[in-house]
């Protein structure tokens, strides 16, 4: 085989393997850009070689998004992708080849042409008839896609019943379902809290939203639509600017960014004005879609098998800014560890401003070789958090030196040691430096612990200066009249809290074991313990060889609870706590609906379930005493598979033997 046809093979598997990741899965390996780059190198190539050319190629198909559990319905009109470039000039080149093509000769004046937003969502096909929704439709492989009729009615924005007149008997409207950043924002915090995997973008948020089984839960996720085109024998007008406007009238959603042009001056300057202000939109675009508006020159330009050549998308390159660094400042934990913070002048990315990102430790410091009032790359595409990705060193000011690492604490001025084999500095100094017992009151309160509504970040340094609350235990000595007495609590304020400190003691003991702030002890840490031990006295007890004995508990773990217990305030702390209250063992029922059917055993969980949620499995598998694992490895005892389990997952599962089982065998064997 010739290299060139290796390496078109090669493209082929490489792409339709990134498009499984991305339209079924919404998890995307590689960026954007590096599939559009892949895409290109295969386009080129099979041009140049057309004796390879293959019309299976991913190069002449459209990415599928079709998933089981669906039901498929046919396109009455095919649903295809766009064209698209990163390139400016190669937009004004196709405005030419239209007019070309369209035999315009009228020297200055472009046909008519469209500048759209390119909304990043997923695509969708509704049809009406007599005014009403009749059904919804996923772009699916272009010809068929996926019935989520009922997910879609959930979405408040599209009207399932149209207002005005004038509307075809019958008739389609494709648009994008997004999820506005700010329900995107909502829903990765919430799946934080679970400890779920995290949308890597509000994309594969939407993608993987409108393919919920359950449509209740669709509902509350805050979904939303914006609509492009109009399909119908019967249409108000002939172009597609009126019918969009028409279609407003109707009641769905079309951006008021839509723009009419005429020239190839209009359409760059329109890109210009928009790759701006789409900064400020509720929603993720990902570029603008340029469209011939004239319905019969439409007609004329035709389609390839891929996309319509009246068409073409702009894709905005990876959002990146540069922005000067204020300062770098140096923040201490709860656990002690020193954050060093980029402090930047305030920068717009991805519809957030920007003005702080953490520089995580002193090596990736180092690396980026930082230097005072830097001129600093900052990039948020695809990722949530905004990172530093580089510096501009010849905006760089003579005599600047570089940053360094603080040698003493900032905050208590304890000189830091750094931690044997990780890049972490840490402040000894436990039980003296302000913001670590800050830090661990703030976490004693904190939603996934005990939850005492009413103090948040601000409180709890103000109820600490205060000398209100030095420990964790104070907080149950706290009397209305003193928190009343703080001049920025009022009296309602004063009142949650109370109710709160009250509230918090039926928080379940694991919960409390967590809430203690033992170093490396977390939520699932906390769980092991708690049900392992059963109640305080015995944790209290426990040597090293019976902390390990339990599942899960490393050495490194049973050193840090027998070193947190020797600590003589630590003790009084705890035991302070048992006389307010708090809860000391886990209820009986917890105790028991246990079992140890999976003990040792480490489990996978993959794919889409029907019998019951990822979560109840989860939960399952912790109860018999099992471990949740996220990836395969040697180590992995079962994978226990719902439908469309990635197959490069299910590759690597028969690879390394690890047996792959489904629902109802798992069930059985716990004894479900
Ligand atoms: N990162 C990866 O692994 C990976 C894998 C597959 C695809 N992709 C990305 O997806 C792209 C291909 O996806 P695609 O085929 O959906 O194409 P696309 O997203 O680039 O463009 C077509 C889609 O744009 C949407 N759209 C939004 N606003 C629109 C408007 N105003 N008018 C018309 N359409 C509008 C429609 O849903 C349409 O289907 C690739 O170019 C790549 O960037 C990435
Ligand atoms: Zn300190």
């Amino acid at each position: 085989m010739s290299s060139v046809e290796q390496r078109i093979y090669e493209l082929r598997e490489q792409l339709d393997r990134h498009n499984h990741a991305y339209y079924v899965n919404n998890a995307p390996e590689i960026s954007d850009y590096e599939y559009d780059m892949l895409m290109k190198e295969l386009e080129k190539l099979e041009t140049e070689n057309p004796e390879f050319d293959d019309p299976l190629s991913p190069t002449h198909r459209v990415g599928s998004d079709i998933t089981k559990g669906f039901e498929q319905v046919v396109h009455q009109h095919p649903m295809l992708s766009l064209g698209n470039t990163y390139s400016v000039e190669e937009v004004d080149d196709w405005v030419r080849r239209c007019n070309d093509l369209l035999g315009n000769s009228s020297g200055l004046k472009s046909v008519p042409i469209v500048g759209e937003m390119k909304f990043d969502g997923t695509s969708i096909s509704l049809i009406y008839e007599k005014g009403r929704l009749v059904r919804a439709v996923t772009r699916g492989d272009g010809e068929k896609g996926d019935d989520v009729t009922e997910n879609v009615k959930t979405i408040r924005s599209i009207p399932l019943k149209l207002r005005g007149e004038g509307y075809p008997d019958k008739f389609e409207i494709r648009g994008e379902i997004v999820l506005p950043w700010k329900a995107f924002d909502r829903l990765n915090e919430e799946r934080a809290f679970n400890e779920e995997p995290l949308f890597a973008n509000p994309r594969n948020a939407a993608a993987g939203t409108l393919k919920m089984q359950n449509s209740s839960i669709v509902s509350r996720r805050g979904l939303d639509a914006y609509f492009y085109y109009l399909i119908s024998d019967q249409l108000p007008c002939d172009n597609h600017y009126d019918n969009m406007l028409r279609a407003k009238e109707w009641g769905f959603k079309v951006s008021s960014l839509m723009t009419l042009m005429n020239s190839i001056e209009e359409v760059d300057e329109f890109i210009r004005r928009l790759d701006i202000e789409r900064k400020e939109l509720p929603v993720a675009t990902d570029g603008l879609v340029f469209k011939v508006n004239n319905l019969r020159q439409q007609l004329n330009l035709g389609y390839t098998s891929k996309s319509p050549r009246w068409a073409i998308a702009y894709k905005f390159a990876a959002e990146r800014a540069l922005t000067r660094l204020r300062f770098v400042s140096f923040e201490v934990g709860r656990m002690g560890i020193v954050t060093p913070v980029a402090n930047l002048e305030p920068v717009l990315l991805s519809g957030t401003i920007v003005k702080r990102a953490s520089l995580h430790n002193e090596d990736i410091v180092k690396t980026l070789g930082i230097h005072e009032h830097d001129m600093l790359y900052v990039e948020k595409g695809g990722e949530i958090i905004p990172k530093i990705t580089g510096v501009d060193t010849a905006a760089r000011e003579n005599d600047a030196a570089p940053v360094r690492f603080v040698t003493l604490c900032p905050d208590c001025g304890t000189a830091l040691i750094r931690i044997p084999g990780e890049a972490a500095w840490q402040c000894p100094n436990k039980y003296g430096c302000r913001p670590q017992l800050i830090g661990r009151l703030e976490h004693f309160v904190g939603r996934h612990a005990m939850d005492i509504e009413g103090v948040g970040e601000e409180n709890a340094a103000l109820l600490y200066d205060a000398g209100l609350v030095k420990d964790i235990a104070d907080f149950y000595t706290l009397k209305a009249s003193d928190l009343e007495a703080l001049e920025r609590v009022g009296p309602r304020t004063a009142q949650r809290i109370l109710e709160g400190v009250e509230a918090s003691k039926s928080v379940p003991f694991d919960r409390v074991v967590y809430s203690l702030s033992i170093p490396f002890v977390g939520e699932t840490v906390a769980r092991k313990l708690a049900r392992g031990v059963g109640d305080i006295d015995t944790l209290l007890a426990m040597s090293r060889e019976e902390l390990v004995a339990i599942d899960d508990i490393g050495p490194k773990i049973a050193d840090a609870v027998i070193e947190y217990f020797c600590v003589h305030s630590n003790r009084t702390i705890v035991e302070r706590l048992r006389e307010a209250g708090v809860q000391m063992e886990m209820p009986e029922e917890d105790k028991s609906g246990h079992s140890d059917i999976l003990a040792g055993k480490t489990i996978v969980i993959s794919g889409v379930f029907s019998l019951h949620s990822r979560e109840e499995y989860k939960e399952m598998i912790e109860k018999n005493g099992g471990k949740n694992s996220g990836s395969i490895s040697k180590k992995t005892s079962f994978v226990l598979a719902g439908d469309n389990m990635g197959p490069a997952k299910l590759e690597k599962a028969r690879s390394l033997g690890v047996p792959v089982i489904d629902e109802s065998a798992f069930l059985e064997m716990i004894g479900k």
